[in-house]
């Protein structure tokens, strides 16, 4: 079967400089994969290449083993759903309407949303716990709380893959474990796929079953977490020294000073 997204000899660069030089790199349903690298490195670049909102400049992309450039739009939102990091509403909509017009590749039929659509979308509001904000108008809304409705969204999109950029950015403490743990259970049962952007190692470790590490000169290293989540991989690619603990089950990574 082929790879939910495969990347071969991919290249992104910005101004004239390389971030990610020949990225050879395959995603498969099942597989949740953290993206990490420091402030510059191109992790925004990167996903908005694969998520087609950036022009490819470089190698090959292709999604289920179609180039990226041949899938019709609305068939790729089914197929993939991108959460950018921040955001800002001009408009004055209510939560339920930015969710509910995420389903609208699933509207080639039909203008209106249907009772189906309504129903998937309250049940992504309660899933990530923000269903009593649902009449709300988005700008009234706090960051956390308008990141978990945007969360909802994506969600709602129904897409195999998730491309996403910090979700757990604006989130409090428990909801960004509960956010975590969400994706990690949507790529083991659910067979999903995701990419994401964290900052946040200890995090990224427990929800992540595979890492990209951009080292920030173009070079990558791309593989099973534990293969890659070394003290040393992570100290060469963040540009500080890490030290990684085993606390019973959990796997800890502390700057040292
Ligand atoms: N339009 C532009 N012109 C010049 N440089 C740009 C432009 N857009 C992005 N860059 C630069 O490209 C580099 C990569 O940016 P990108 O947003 O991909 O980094 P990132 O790894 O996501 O960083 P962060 O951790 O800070 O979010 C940065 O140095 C950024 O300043």
């Amino acid at each position: 079967m082929s790879a939910l997204l495969q990347a071969t000899k991919l290249g992104v660069s910005v101004a004239g400089r390389d971030l990610v030089l020949d990225l050879d790199w395959q995603i498969q349903a099942g597989q949740c994969w953290c993206v990490i690298g420091r402030n510059g490195a191109g992790k925004t670049s990167l996903l908005r290449t694969l998520a087609g909102m950036r022009e490819l400049e470089r190698g090959q992309l292709q999604v289920q083993g179609r180039d990226l450039a041949n899938w019709p739009l609305s068939e790729l939102a089914r197929q993939r759903a991108f959460l950018s990091q921040g955001r800002v509403d001009a408009f004055a909509y209510r939560a339920i309407e930015t969710v509910l017009s995420a389903r609208h590749p699933y509207h080639d039929a039909h203008y209106w949303e249907s009772a189906e659509d309504r129903a998937i979308a309250i049940a992504a509001l309660r899933e990530l716990d923000v269903a009593e904000l649902a009449q709300r108008d988005v700008r009234s809304l706090s960051g956390g709380e308008r990141q978990r409705v945007a969360i909802a969204a994506l969600l709602a999109q129904d897409a195999q893959l998730m491309l996403l950029d910090e979700p757990a950015n604006a989130l409090d403490l428990a909801h960004q474990v509960s956010v975590m743990q969400l994706f990690a259970r949507l790529c083991r049962d659910a067979n999903k796929a995701v990419v994401m952007v964290s900052h946040d190692l200890n995090l990224a470790h427990r929800s992540a079953t595979h890492a990209l590490l951009l080292m920030g000169d173009g070079s990558w290293l791309a593989g099973p977490k534990e293969q890659v989540m070394s003290a040393g991989q992570l100290s060469l690619c963040l540009g500080h020294p890490i030290e990684r603990f085993e606390h019973g089950s959990q796997t800890l990574f502390l700057p040292k000073d």
